[in-house]
């Protein structure tokens, strides 16, 4: 499978049967290079988050795919997360970093911010997520980033960097180009017309087309 410097970072739906969907995150990541998946459930029960960590972590970390949960260090630790996302609004990153100790992987949302990028990235982030790049129907994104801002950080800094918000296999190509790490994708995953499979070959495609 050819690995390419700019990654798939998938995202699940923010609702989820567990059953239901496990052979939905097996065909994607069968299809093609995926680095990482989050595990990314709103407004449900830790009950129901580590029934789903329990179904689903296994399918990614056997295929070599991280997984990390969103919004709840205590349950990456707990579920054996290979880490977690935090946002603004979320457990701060040095809280979430004692939670999930210093082998984890701590990721952290900056939205269009030069700022809080730099504040993640020198208290350690493993990487720094930027968005939304596109008009999303995932989340109410109540940022709009540029991708000028990913080739400013790509060129200055070393930690890795995120882009989120509406991404297709249509429209990815300037983030790439702009030095986008890892592309974060919901939408144009699991609800592509021919599967996830399809989807996540369709994007390893445009990705290895826009680095040439
Ligand atoms: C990779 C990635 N980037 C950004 C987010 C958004 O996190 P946050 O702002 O905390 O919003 P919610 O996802 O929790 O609604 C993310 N989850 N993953
Ligand atoms: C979870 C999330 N965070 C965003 C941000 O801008 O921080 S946008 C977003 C939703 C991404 O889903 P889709 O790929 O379907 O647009
Ligand atoms: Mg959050």
């Amino acid at each position: 499978m050819t690995e390419t410097a700019c990654r798939l970072y998938l995202v699940t739906p923010p609702a989820l049967e567990p059953a239901a969907f496990a052979p939905k995150l097996t065909e994607a990541l069968d299809a093609g290079d995926v680095a990482c998946v989050q595990l990314r459930l709103k407004d449900c029960s830790d009950d129901a988050v580590r029934r789903a960590c329990d179904a689903l972590r296994p399918i990614a970390q056997e295929r070599g795919v991280a997984f990390i949960l969103n919004d709840h260090p205590e349950l990456a630790r707990e579920t054996g997360c290979d880490g977690v996302h935090v946002g603004q609004q979320d457990t701060s990153y040095a809280q979430a970093r004692r939670i999930v100790g210093n082998d984890a992987i701590v990721g952290v949302t900056c939205h269009d911010s030069r700022h809080l990028a730099m504040e993640a990235g020198e208290a350690g982030a493993d990487y720094v997520a930027f968005g939304a790049f596109f008009p999303t129907t995932t989340k109410d994104a109540a940022f709009k980033a540029e991708p000028e801002l990913l080739r400013w950080w790509s060129e200055l800094m070393e930690v890795p960097c995120v882009a989120i918000g509406g991404i297709t296999q249509e429209n990815c190509g300037p983030l790439v180009s702009a030095g986008a790490d890892f592309l974060a994708v919901v939408g144009a995953v699991w609800n592509h017309p021919d599967g996830p499979g399809a989807a996540v070959r369709a994007f390893n495609a445009a990705i290895a087309a826009a680095e040439g």
